[in-house]
């Protein structure tokens, strides 16, 4: 394995290890003790329900393991925390985004979600992954209703040496929204990404407004913003997930970003998040560094939710 990916691995697993810590230590390290009796697989089954995966999730995991203990009653923690990583691989199967620049320059990502699930700092990583690995990248800050968005912003792209257009608060979040695809487009770059508000000054609606966005863009080309990705704290639940509905309806949504998946032991909220909502989810945050924000990986997710405790 490359040193690359090596470190890659590294990171998610350390960046999970907070939202598995709550999973693991509530099962006693079961999975890493050596065969199951009765009492361990209530342990499990407890720590099934309380990580929010959801009912349906943690039943399905829960029957698969009792299934191959009726027939082998030697089964072992670590067999289990196997069949349980097989088993939630197969519910995320699908969930893995991948994104890459289009040709078309430039594509465009908006990013919406709830005030604070942490689409500033998401569009701030995005740009830095992509500027990175060579591409040109142009951030909008479509976020006109606080002041420190764009604050924020600019403090970002001046220490990873981002483009960004500002605005001023108060602003029309779909003029920002032109103006900013009309200066990606004229300077030939490869993605621009659009921060967004998660609440308004006025009384006009947000989802409104992030229509409004939609409408703007897609007049100056068809299809425009062809990403539009839902912003959702990992740490709030299955919660997030009517939230997720309302922006789904008025955005029409193609995937989605997981933050904050390193300070929760909810972290299992990802997997009831993707059932509702079936969308591909393209990153996940794990911490507050630009790097810190890696592509999801189901295999890896499964692993980590699974790793028994081990360090
Ligand atoms: N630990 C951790 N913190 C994160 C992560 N992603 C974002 N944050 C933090 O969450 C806080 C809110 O993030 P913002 O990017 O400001 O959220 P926002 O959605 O733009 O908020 P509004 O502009 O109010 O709509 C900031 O302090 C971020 O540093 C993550 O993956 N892990």
């Amino acid at each position: 394995m490359s040193e690359e990916k090596k470190g890659f691995f590294r990171r998610f697993r350390e960046g999970l290890k907070k939202s598995t810590r709550g999973f693991t230590s509530a099962v006693g390290g079961v999975f890493s003790r050596g065969k199951l009796d009765e009492d361990s697989l209530n342990a499990i089954e407890e720590a099934l329900f309380g990580a929010d995966f959801g009912v349906e999730t943690a039943e399905e995991v829960m029957e698969a393991i009792r299934k191959e203990y009726r027939k082998n009653r030697d089964l072992r923690g670590k067999e289990a925390a196997e069949i349980g990583a097989r088993v939630l691989e197969g519910i995320l199967e699908g969930a893995e985004g991948n994104f890459v620049p289009g040709t078309n320059h430039p594509s465009v990502i908006a990013l919406v979600g709830v005030n604070g699930s942490g689409k500033t700092t998401t569009s701030a990583k995005i740009a830095w992954r992509f500027k990175e690995t060579g591409s040109t990248v142009l951030v909008g800050a479509c976020d006109t209703f606080r002041a420190a968005a764009n604050e924020q912003l600019k403090v970002w792209s001046d220490r990873l040496d981002i483009e960004i257009i500002g605005s001023h608060q108060g602003a029309d979040p779909a003029a920002v929204a032109f103006d900013s695809f009309a200066a990606a487009q004229k300077r030939n770059k490869d993605l621009l990404v659009l921060d967004t508000a998660g609440r308004l000054h006025t009384k006009s609606n947000l989802m409104e407004e992030l229509k409004k966005v939609r409408r703007v863009l897609g007049k100056q080309r068809e299809g425009t913003p062809e990403e539009r990705w839902l912003v959702v704290d990992g740490s709030h639940g299955t919660n997030s997930i009517q939230q997720a509905r309302i922006f789904h309806e008025a955005f029409d949504l193609t995937g989605l970003v997981i933050t904050k998946l390193d300070g929760t032991s909810r972290g299992g909220a990802l997997v009831g998040i993707y059932r509702e909502m079936n969308l591909p989810i393209y990153y996940v945050g794990l911490g507050e560094q630009p790097e810190d924000l890696q592509p999801f990986s189901v295999k890896e997710y499964c692993e980590a939710i699974f790793a028994s405790g081990e360090e």
